[in-house]
């Protein structure tokens, strides 16, 4: 079986998936990190992450680069949605994703185009999405506990930005997959939203 789980930042999505992969014990691949290891690495690099050409040569990533804390922080996940935007980007990181989905056994995956572009064929496909508020409230708070000071409006200017960027590129944008099932999880706490995930999990299965 594969799960696809794409939503917008902070929804709530790889929170869910982990709580999927880990109920139907389903190999997972977060695909946020694959952009944010490109973002980190042009950074460090002092690269331009709005030319393509400086991103392309930052798609050379080592793999240990994506356990590094540094991809977590807010600063790599815009750049993130910066060379995202660019095609050839996508294009480097297509196969591999592509083949961690088609994997023996099933695989589950999170992003923004897993159930459009990277596994269209998956068998169960959700769309979690939650208001720009409350995703700011939730990311605001998730910062804060890692001791990192930043104000309410900026955090939600930021996840303005990103959705604006991410569902506006040409390739490959934040889109709904037309047969994914919406999970809106802005009044669920963690534990109903991951039981409603399963709920429709379980739903897909039986329908065959
Ligand atoms: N239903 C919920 N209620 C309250 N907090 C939540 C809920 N779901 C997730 N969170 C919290 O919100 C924050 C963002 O969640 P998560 O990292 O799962 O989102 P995401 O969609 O994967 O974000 P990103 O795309 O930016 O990585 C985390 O701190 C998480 O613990
Ligand atoms: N399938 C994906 C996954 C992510 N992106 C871009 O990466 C940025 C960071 O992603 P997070 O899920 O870790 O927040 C995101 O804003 C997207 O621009 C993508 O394009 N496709």
């Amino acid at each position: 079986m594969i799960i696809a789980v794409d939503g917008p930042a902070a929804s709530g999505k790889g929170t869910i998936a982990r709580a999927l992969a880990r109920q139907y014990n389903l190999p997972h691949l977060d695909t946020g990190l694959l952009y944010r290891a490109v973002a980190a690495t042009v950074l460090r690099e002092g690269l331009d992450p709005s030319k393509e050409a400086d991103a392309v040569a930052a798609c050379g990533f080592d793999d240990s680069l994506l356990a590094d804390p540094f991809l977590r922080t807010d600063e790599v996940g815009q750049t993130a949605s910066i060379v995202s935007a660019h095609p050839l980007v996508r294009a480097a990181l297509l196969a591999r994703q592509k083949r961690f989905a088609q994997q023996p056994g099933g695989a589950l995956l999170d992003g923004r185009d897993i159930g459009t572009v990277i596994a269209p064929e998956a068998e169960v496909k959700l769309f979690v999405k939650a208001t720009p508020m409350i995703r700011a409230q939730r990311r605001h708070l998730e910062l804060r506990k890692n001791g990192i000071n930043v104000s309410l409006d900026k955090v939600l200017a930021d996840i303005r930005a990103r959705d604006e960027r991410d569902s506006q590129r040409s390739e490959a944008p934040l889109v709904q997959a037309a047969d994914a099932v919406t999970l809106d999880t802005s009044f669920l706490s963690i534990d109903a939203a991951v039981q409603r995930a399963v709920e429709i999990v379980e739903k897909k299965r039986a329908s065959g």
